[in-house]
This record gives structure tokens, sequence and C-alpha cells, in this order.
């Protein structure tokens, strides 16, 4: 068959070849790639994959996967150590909305997805757009990926201390792409009971909030 968009015509946004992700693969003998479908390529990309996995006990077996790829992301945990606060977003969400969340609107650290950039470079954009902070030395703090079984998405991780000066902009996100994005600063033990009670329900905010507390042991006047 020819001339199916994202497979051998250019897609709405002029990609081709997305059948092509993961036929190369050799990384792993236990693993043969045998065919990857294009089931849908709207904004992101779906994706059906018909493999051959070698069981512990030595059988193989054939399995198929739908796999959504929306390319990687970065997060950050903006914190003021001498004030002790935290500066997040809050948005809505749809798929929260649509899965049980009281009205979508989501407490989050500022995050976005990579698009061309790296990491660093990435995490930086989004917080000038989400939160108009303009931050200095970002610190890695690990990368994860959120959900192996179905999204192929690596998140980056970082930290980076703000102060009242860095937010040199209003944030809010960008107009024309949709985003309405509130700055929301906390005291970072209100944060952590938040969590507690479900007000907080992000998994990278949760990720990033427990490891600022699990490393203030390790912090100048922690
Ligand atoms: N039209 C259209 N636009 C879309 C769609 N999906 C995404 N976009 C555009 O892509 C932008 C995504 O904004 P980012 O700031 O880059 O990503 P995010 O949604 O805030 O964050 C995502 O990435 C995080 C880290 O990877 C994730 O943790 C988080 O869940 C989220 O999916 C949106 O503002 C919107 O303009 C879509 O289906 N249709
Ligand atoms: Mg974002």
């Amino acid at each position: 068959m020819s001339g199916v968009p994202g497979v051998d015509v250019p897609d709405h946004r002029g990609r081709t070849g997305l059948d092509r992700a993961g036929r190369a693969l050799r990384r792993n003998s236990d693993v043969v790639v045998r065919d990857v479908e294009l089931t849908s390529q709207g904004w992101h990309v779906l994706r059906r994959t018909t493999f051959d996995l070698r069981r512990r006990d030595g059988c193989w077996q054939t399995l198929q996967r739908e796999t959504y790829d929306r390319g990687d992301g970065a997060t950050i945990l903006l914190h003021d150590a001498a004030r002790s606060t935290v500066l997040l977003t809050r948005q809505f969400r749809f798929p929260a909305y649509v899965n049980d969340h009281e009205d979508g609107m989501l407490l989050e650290t500022a995050a976005g997805l990579l698009d061309d950039d790296d990491p660093e470079t990435a995490i930086r954009r989004e917080v000038a757009e989400e939160l108009g902070v303009t931050v200095g030395p970002v610190a890695r703090v690990f990368t994860a990926y959120m959900s192996p079984g179905s999204v192929t998405e690596k998140v980056h991780f970082f930290a980076a201390p703000y102060t009242s000066r860095d937010r040199t902009g209003t944030g809010g996100g960008v107009a024309a792409e949709g985003e309405d994005i509130e700055v929301v600063e906390l005291a970072f033990d209100d944060a952590l009971a938040m969590i507690a009670d479900g007000r907080i329900v992000d998994g990278k905010t949760i990720m990033l909030l427990q490891w600022w507390a699990l490393a203030a042991d390790r912090r100048p006047g922690g």
C-alpha cells in the first residue's frame, strides 16, 4: 500500500516514516521485532508493534503492544530554600478530567516536551513561558520513564533555586497554543500536605517534592 500519510507521504505535521520506529532494534537478543503498524498519527503517534519475546524458560512467544509516542519531556522544581516555598503551575488537563478528577485543574511542576531542544534548553524555555522565571544554574535530578508499559516518553527532571527577583515575566504559557497557566507559589510544607490529601495528584510533581523532602538533610540549613 502506498500514499499513507505519515508513512510514505507527509502527514498534517509533515512527518513520514512513522512506521519505522523500532524495526531495527537488535540490542536485546531475546526480542525480535516482526512488524510495526501506524495506527494513529494525530498530534502524537500511536503504533502497534508485533514482536517475538523469549521467555525466561527459553520458549518464544509473539506479542502485540500498542505504544504512544509523544517524544521526551522535561520538568523542574523551582524552590526558594530561604522562604521554604516552591513555584508550581495550575492548568486544565483533560486526560485527568475524563478520568475522575473533580475539575481537571492540576497543580504541577513546570514541564514540557523537548521538541527539538536538549533537555536543559527545553526546561529553561518552559520555565520562562509557564512561570515567567529566568533561572540560573539548574541541577539534573534523575530521568524516568513515567508509564513504560504504553508510553515511550522519558522525562528529564531538574531542580533550581528561584527568588522573587527571578520572576521577570508573568508566565501563563503560550496563549496561541491554548495554554492558560496560573503560577502558584506554595509553602513547601503545604505542598507535601497536598500530596497526602490528594490535592496534588501529578506524578512528576509528587516525585520532585518528595525528592526535595528527602534531600532536606543534605542542604545547608536544611
Ligand atoms: N492542537 C493540539 N495541540 C497539542 C496537542 N497535544 C499537545 N499540544 C500542544 O503541545 C503543547 C504541549 O505543551 P508542553 O508544555 O510542551 O507540554 P505539557 O502538556 O505541559 O507537558 C507534558 O509534558 C510533561 C513532561 O513531558 C508531562 O509530564 C505532562 O503530562 C504533559 O503531557 C500544548 O500547549 C499544545 O499547544 C493536541 O492533541 N492538539
Ligand atoms: Mg507544559
